[in-house]
């Protein structure tokens, strides 16, 4: 209690980021993992407590930890300084199964990950990003028979985004090839696609990262395939990896090093120089025991989970919403007939589709895919968490936790009015005021702030731009509506109630979420 300050908060046994906290069913004494978002409404322990910041003491098991909703307290601790408030080895989550990389990393270590990365997020990336979004979308229209239908019926839509936002990953970062029948697979006779592997890794990392290796083992087909799953994408990324290092070997034979600027020629490169010799070898580069030399995969596998799923998630809730509200699908349309008109071809353009950024940003405001940014005082410090006019300054001990709530900040009616209302208009009204389009660098808080915010972001928006645009330009997007049991079709309440249930495994968002697509005339 003393290294919260005192703070009022919940006192409990276990705290909700331990593993007790997390496998015990949640209940009033047992948050959970996931009570930032479970206990958003009706246990907000903000309005409990009647302030902004408040903690959590558990009495058996955990660290003392400060959530915070306030964005001004969340400035201090994400803005204030990496010597103050970082992440630490006990914030090191399941990305770090596959060796240390940029999201779990601290310190010098975090900033050599950071500086390796940073070149390949450039214009010249998000342009392939746009192109290979559009390339990527006729294709998958053409594949799945859309062009010659009015009406197609999706079952999942988070699937379809699942895949979309994965190719466009393995091509423009890894330069796999950008196909949407034929997904990335490990040659002949493997049952599963490196899709279909990656699928099963994030629906299993903490299995990977709790389970002994005999459990591995076990004779049943989950753990067969899980294993299988392991086993391909660890093949996979051995076999980009020697691609990548036999062109960088071809260009350095030549006497002439063009490398190339994705993702993984980057991280490849940067794995030998730090490594101080020709190069890890194929075990090391794959290696999941410590002590790791600087491996890209760990960055790879960061990169991947932090990359698709997210952009994946804030697409599926952006359609989830839009299928609800026509007015704002016209909206959006007719900015994109608008920029559409008066260009020879009907080529988009990401710079004038202000009103269908907001549109992705509305969505992932109110089912943020990251909806917490957790760190850890370095040194003893002090924050201030005046709510109101009474000024009100907190001791924080060193090694204390301290997290800001996204979900918190984005449903706080103090910065949102109506917060629970999806209105992309509340991000293109600053047009107006600003002169420019909903603001990149703002104060948008879905890719958290300062110095580790989200490396991804204009690659993500330029992505999710890019797709909605396309499909919104030719399609209504629908519910698709349930049949019952007893012939009846779902009513719209119950398809809201039904859809907007949020999952929550590495990142936040909706899974059960079926529309129809119907042609625009
Ligand atoms: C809707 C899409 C996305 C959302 C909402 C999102 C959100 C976030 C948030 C909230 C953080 C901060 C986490 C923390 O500090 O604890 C973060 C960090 C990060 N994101 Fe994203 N992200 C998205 C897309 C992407 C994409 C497309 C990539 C890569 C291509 C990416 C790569 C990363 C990386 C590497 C970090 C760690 C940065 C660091 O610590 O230096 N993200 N993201």
């Amino acid at each position: 209690i003393k290294a919260v300050g005192s703070l009022p908060g919940l006192r409990i046994p276990f705290s909700p980021f331990s593993v007790p906290g997390g496998v015990l069913p949640a209940t009033w004494w047992n948050p959970g993992f996931t009570f930032v978002w479970n206990w958003r409404k009706d246990r907000n322990v903000y309005r409990r407590f009647g302030r902004d910041t408040t903690s959590i003491v558990s009495f058996v098991h955990g660290s003392p930890m400060i959530f915070t909703r306030s964005l001004e307290v969340g400035r201090q601790v994400l803005t204030g300084g990496l010597e103050k408030f970082d992440k630490s080895p006990d914030l090191k989550g399941p990305f770090s199964y596959w060796g240390p990389n940029i999201v779990d990393e601290y310190g010098d270590q975090w900033r050599k990950h950071r500086k390796i990365s940073s070149p390949a997020f450039n214009n010249e990336t998000y342009a392939s990003v746009w192109d290979a979004s559009s390339k990527l979308f006729a294709e998958m229209v053409s594949a799945q028979g859309w062009s010659s239908k009015d009406v197609v019926e999706l079952p999942s839509i988070y699937s379809v985004m699942f895949k979309f936002s994965l190719t466009i990953f393995t091509s423009v970062g890894f330069g796999a090839p950008l196909a949407w029948s034929k997904p990335p697979s490990q040659g002949e006779g493997d049952n599963l696609s490196v899709l279909e592997c990656l699928d099963i890794i994030t629906n299993t990392l903490m299995f990977a990262v709790a389970a002994p290796s005999w459990a591995w083992k076990l004779p049943f087909k989950w753990f067969r395939r899980t294993r299988r799953a392991y086993d391909i994408m660890r093949v996979f990324m051995r076999s980009q990896v020697n691609t990548i290092r036999e062109s960088i070997g071809l260009e350095a034979a030549k006497g002439d090093i063009k490398l190339g600027k994705d993702l993984f020629s980057l991280l490849v490169h940067a794995s030998d120089d730090v490594g101080g010799k020709k190069g890890l070898s194929d075990d090391e580069l794959v290696s999941l025991s410590p002590p790791y030399s600087f491996s890209p995969i760990g960055d790879v596998f960061s990169f991947l989970y932090a990359g698709h799923d997210t952009t994946a998630q804030g697409l599926t809730v952006a359609l989830a919403f839009l299928a609800l509200n026509f007015d704002i699908q016209d909206e959006l349309v007719s900015q994109i007939r608008e920029v559409t008109e008066d260009r020879d071809n009907d080529t988009l353009d990401y710079g004038k589709l202000d009103k269908v950024l907001a549109a992705f940003y509305e969505a992932i405001r109110l089912y943020p895919p990251g909806p917490i940014v957790p760190r850890v005082a370095k040194k003893d410090t002090v924050l201030n968490v005046s709510d109101t006019d009474e000024p009100r300054m907190l001791f924080v001990k060193k090694g204390t936790h301290v997290v800001v709530d996204l979900v918190g900040i984005h449903y706080h009616p103090r910065y949102y009015s109506d917060p629970e209302v999806y209105r992309p208009s509340r991000w293109y009204a600053k047009k107006q005021d600003q002169s420019s389009n909903v603001r990149e660098g703002g104060d948008f808080t879905g890719f958290s702030f300062g110095p580790r915010s989200c490396i991804g972001r204009k690659y993500s928006t330029t992505e999710a731009v890019c797709f909605l645009a396309n499909l919104l330009r030719d399609w209504r997007v629908e519910p698709l509506f349930l049949v019952h049991p007893n012939g009846k079709a779902e009513s719209v309440d119950e398809w809201r109630e039904r859809v907007f249930r949020a999952d929550m495994m590495l990142t936040l968002g909706l899974k059960d979420h079926n529309v129809r697509l119907v042609r625009r005339k």
